[in-house]
C-alpha cells in the first residue's frame, strides 16, 4: 500500500482510493444503475416540483399513517435489494460445481449471505412489522395518534438511516463476512481487520435507537391511549399481538445495543470481552445476541399472528374463535420466547441437563402456537368464508407455517440438531416460517388494510398471480433445501464437491426465480391499482365488513383519525356497533389539538449516519463534529414550542361533510 500523508490520514482515515470497489464489475455496474435512477428520480422530483411536497407533507410529518407508510415503502425498497442478494447466492450455488468457482469470489459471497440477512431482518421484516403497527394502531384503538409523535418520526428515520448506512458498504468499502450475528472471534480485529463489521455494527446501532424508541412509543400507546371502555380484554388481536411485540422489543433491543457496545470496545480500544484469551470469552457474545435474537423472531411473528386473527374473523363473517384463549397463548409465546435462546447452540457444549431444558421449554412454544392454529380453524368452521386476498394468503399461511413450525420443533431435539445445526435443513426451516408466517402474513395484512389507507382496493388479477407465484416459488425454493440439509449440506458454502447435489440446487434457484416473479406481479399490483384506483374505489371506508375500529372512519382517515372519539362497549367494537344501529355524528364538531410536523427527526438521522460513517473509517473529527451536532439540534430541539395546533372546528365540518357527500354518492 503506498504511504499517504499524516494529514491525509487525519482527514479520511482508513478511506483511501483503494475502498472503492473498481474491480468488482458487479458492483460497477450496480452503481452505474442506482447512480442513473437516483440522477432520474431528482430530475423527477425538481421538474414535478415535488421536493417541498415530499418535505413538507411526509418527510416531517409526525402523523401515524403517513409515518406507517413511509417504513411501508423503505421496507419494500429493501426487499428488493434483500431479493437481489438472495437470487445471486442462488445462481452461484447452482453453477459452483464440478471445479467451477462459479461467478462470485469468496469475498463477496461471503458478504453477500451477511448482508441478505441483515437487510432481510432489519429493513425489510422489521419495517415493514413496524409500518403496519404504526398504521393500524392508533386506529384500531380509537386515539388519533401515538403517545410521542415527534419521537415517532425520529424513529422512523433512524431505521432509514440504518439502512442508509448499510446500501453505503455497497459501493464504499465493503459489508461484514461474519454470517448475519457477526460472531467473534470473526468478528474480532484480528479475524476482520476491514471495515465490514464496522459497518454492520454501525448501522444496527443507528437502526436500533429508532427500533427501541419507538417500541417504547407503541407499548405506551396501546397502554395510555385506548378509546373509553377498551378494556385490555376488549382490545383487537392485533394490538395484543403489537403490544406483546413491543414489549418484546422493549426488553430485548437494549441487550443488542449492549453486545455491540462490548464488541466494538473489542474492535476499537482492544478490550477482550469476546476474544479467545486474555479472560474473554466468545460464548458469551453467542448467548448475548440471541438472547435477542430469539425474541426478535417472535418479534416478527406475533404481528402476522395478529393479522390473520383479524382477516380470520372478518372474511369467515364471524367473530374469532377463543379470543380469550388467542390472548393468552400471545403472551404465554412473549416470555417464552425468553426462555429459548440456547437453541440456537446446543452444540455448544453446555452438557446434557442444560440442552434438555432449553429443549423441552422450546418444544413447549408449539402448545400455543398450535392453540392459535386451531382457534383459526374453529374461527372459520361453518363461516361463511370469503376467499379474498388477504383469506387467501392466510390460508396459504396456515399449511405453509405448521410445517415450518414442526421442523423447528424436531431442531429443539438436542441429538437431532448435532446433525441437523448450521445445515441447509435449518435454513430451510427458518424460511420456512419467516416466509410462509411472516411475508404471507404481511401480505395479508396489505392487501385486507390497502383500502383503508387510501381508499381504493388493491387490483386483484395481479394479487392473485403474485399469491400463486409466492407460494409456488417458496416450496420450489426450499423443499430441496430440506432435501440437502438432511443430506449432510452445510449453510454458507460457495462451492460444492459433490456433482450429484447440482441438480438441488438448480430446482432452488427456479424456485428463486418464480419468487422474483411474485415479487414483480405484487409491485405491478400496487401500479396497477394505482392507476385503475377510479374503477377500485370504495367510499364506505368499511369495504369487508370489518369489525374492528378502522373500519368505522372513512378511507384514507382524516388526519385526526375520529371526530369524536367511540366509546367501546364490546369486543369487535365496529361490528357491535354496527349492529346497534349507529348513526355517524353529523353535528356538534369541536376544534381538535393536533402535533405539529418538524424536521429535527430528519437532521438528526443524518448526523447519525454521519457519525457513524465517520467511526466506521476513523474520520474522529467527522465524528465527534457530527455526535456534536448530533446534541446540538437535539437541545435546540426543546426550545421549539410551536409543537401543536388546532384543526379549527368548520375545518372539521367540513372534512367531515366531504365524506358524508361520498357515502350518499357524491349528493
Ligand atoms: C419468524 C421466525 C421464526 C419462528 C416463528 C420460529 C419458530 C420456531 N423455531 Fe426457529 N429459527 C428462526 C426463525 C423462527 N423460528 C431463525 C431465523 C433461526 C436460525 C437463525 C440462524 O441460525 O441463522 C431459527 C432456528 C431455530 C433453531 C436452532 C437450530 C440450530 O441452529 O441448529 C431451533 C431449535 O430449536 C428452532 C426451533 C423453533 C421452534 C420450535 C419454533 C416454534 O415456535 C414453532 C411452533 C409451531 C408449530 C410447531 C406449528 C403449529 C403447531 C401445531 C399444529 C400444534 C401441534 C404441534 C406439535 C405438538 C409439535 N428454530
Ligand atoms: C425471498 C426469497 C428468499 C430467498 C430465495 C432466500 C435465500 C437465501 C439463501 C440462499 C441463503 C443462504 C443460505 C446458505 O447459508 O447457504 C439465505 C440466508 C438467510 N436468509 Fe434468506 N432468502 C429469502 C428470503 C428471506 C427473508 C424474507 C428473510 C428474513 C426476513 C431471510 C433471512 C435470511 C437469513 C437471516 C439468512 C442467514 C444469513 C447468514 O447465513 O448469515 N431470507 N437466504
Ligand atoms: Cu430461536
Amino acid at each position: 500500500m503506498p504511504e499517504t500523508s499524516p494529514l491525509i490520514q487525519a482527514i479520511f482515515g482508513r478511506l483511501t482510493f483503494e475502498s472503492i470497489p473498481l474491480h468488482e464489475p458487479i458492483l460497477i455496474g450496480t452503481f452505474a444503475v442506482v447512480a442513473l435512477g437516483g440522477m432520474a428520480l431528482l430530475y423527477l422530483l425538481y421538474r414535478y416540483r415535488l421536493w417541498g411536497y415530499l418535505w413538507r407533507e411526509w418527510f416531517t410529518t409526525v402523523d401515524h399513517k403517513k409515518i406507517g407508510i413511509m417504513y411501508m415503502v423503505l421496507g419494500i425498497i429493501m426487499l428488493l435489494r434483500g431479493f437481489a442478494d438472495a437470487i445471486m447466492m442462488r445462481i452461484q450455488q447452482s453453477i459452483a460445481f464440478n471445479g467451477s468457482e462459479g461467478y462470485l469470489n469468496a469475498h463477496h459471497y461471503d458478504q453477500i449471505f451477511t448482508a441478505h440477512g441483515v437487510i432481510m431482518i432489519f429493513f425489510v421484516a422489521m419495517p415493514l412489522v413496524t409500518g403496519l403497527m404504526n398504521y393500524i394502531v392508533p386506529l384500531q384503538i380509537g386515539a388519533r395518534d401515538v403517545s410521542f409523535p415527534f419521537l415517532n418520526n425520529f424513529s422512523f428515520w433512524m431505521t432509514a438511516g440504518g439502512a442508509v448506512v448499510v446500501m453505503m458498504s455497497l459501493f464504499i468499502g465493503e459489508f461484514a463476512q461474519t454470517g448475519w450475528l457477526a460472531y467473534p472471534p470473526l468478528s474480532g480485529i484480528s479475524y476482520s481487520p476491514g471495515v465490514g463489521v464496522d459497518y454492520y455494527i454501525w448501522a444496527l446501532q443507528v437502526a436500533g435507537v429508532g427500533t427501541t424508541l419507538s417500541g417504547i412509543n407503541l407499548l405506551v400507546t396501546i397502554v395510555k391511549m385506548r378509546a373509553p371502555g377498551m378494556t385490555m380484554m376488549k382490545m383487537p388481536v392485533f394490538t395484543w399481538t403489537s403490544l406483546c411485540t413491543n414489549v418484546l422489543i422493549v426488553a430485548t433491543f437494549p441487550v443488542l445495543t449492549a453486545v455491540l457496545v462490548l464488541l466494538s470496545l473489542d474492535r476499537y480500544v482492544g478490550t477482550n470481552f469476546f476474544t479467545n484469551d486474555l479472560g474473554g470469552n466468545p460464548m458469551m457474545y453467542v448467548n448475548l445476541i440471541w438472547i435477542w435474537g430469539h425474541p426478535e423472531v417472535y418479534i416478527l411473528i406475533l404481528p402476522a399472528f395478529g393479522i390473520f386473527s383479524e382477516v380470520v374473523s372478518t372474511f369467515s363473517g364471524k367473530r374469532l374463535f377463543g379470543y380469550t384463549s388467542m390472548v393468552y397463548a400471545t403472551v404465554v409465546i412473549t416470555i417464552l420466547s425468553y426462555l429459548v435462546w440456547l437453541h440456537h447452540f446446543f452444540t455448544m457444549g453446555s452438557g446434557a441437563s442444560v440442552n434438555s431444558f432449553f429443549g423441552i421449554t422450546t418444544m413447549i412454544i408449539s402448545i400455543p402456537t398450535g392453540a392459535k392454529i386451531f382457534n383459526w380453524l374453529f374461527t372459520m368452521y361453518r363461516g361463511r368464508i370469503r376467499f379474498e386476498l388477504p383469506m387467501m394468503w392466510t390460508v396459504a399461511f396456515m399449511l405453509t407455517f405448521v410445517i415450518g413450525g414442526m421442523t423447528g420443533v424436531l431442531l429443539a431435539v438436542p441429538p437431532a440438531d448435532f446433525v441437523l445445526h448450521n445445515s441447509l435443513f435449518l435454513v430451510a426451516h427458518f424460511h420456512n416460517v419467516i416466509i410462509g408466517g411472516v411475508l404471507f402474513g404481511l401480505f395479508a395484512g396489505i392487501n385486507y388494510w390497502w383500502p383503508k389507507a387510501f381508499g381504493f382496493k388493491l387490483d386483484t388479477f395481479w394479487g392473485t398471480l403474485s399469491f400463486w407465484f409466492w407460494v409456488v416459488g417458496f416450496w420450489v425454493a426450499f423443499t430441496p433445501l430440506y432435501v440437502l440439509g438432511l443430506m449432510g449440506v452445510t449453510r454458507r458454502l460457495r462451492t460444492f464437491e459433490d456433482p450429484s447435489l447440482q441438480i438441488w440446487f438448480i430446482i432452488a434457484g427456479i424456485g428463486a426465480f418464480i419468487i422474483a416473479l411474485g415479487i414483480a406481479t405484487f409491485i405491478i399490483q400496487m401500479a396497477v391499482s394505482i392507476w385503475r384506483r377510479e374503477a377500485l374505489r370504495e367510499h364506505t371506508g368499511d369495504p369487508w365488513n370489518g369489525r374492528t375500529l378502522e373500519w368505522a372512519t372513512s378511507s384514507p382517515p382524516p388526519v385526526y383519525n375520529f371526530a369524536f372519539t367511540p366509546v367501546i362497549h364490546d369486543n369487535d367494537a365496529w361490528s357491535d356497533m354496527k349492529k346497534r344501529g349507529y348513526k355517524r355524528p353529523l353535528e356538534g364538531f369541536r376544534a381538535i389539538h393536533m402535533p405539529s410536523n418538524t424536521g429535527t427527526g430528519v437532521f438528526l438521522s443524518a448526523l447519525s449516519v454521519a457519525c457513524a460513517f465517520g467511526l466506521i473509517w476513523y474520520m474522529w473529527w467527522l465524528a465527534a463534529l457530527s455526535f456534536l451536532g448530533i446534541i446540538t439540534v437535539a437541545i435546540a430541539h426543546t426550545f421549539n414550542y410551536q409543537r401543536d395546533f388546532y384543526i379549527p372546528a368548520n375545518e372539521v365540518v367540513r372534512t367531515e361533510d366531504a365524506r358524508s357527500q361520498l357515502m350518499n354518492g357524491g349528493r
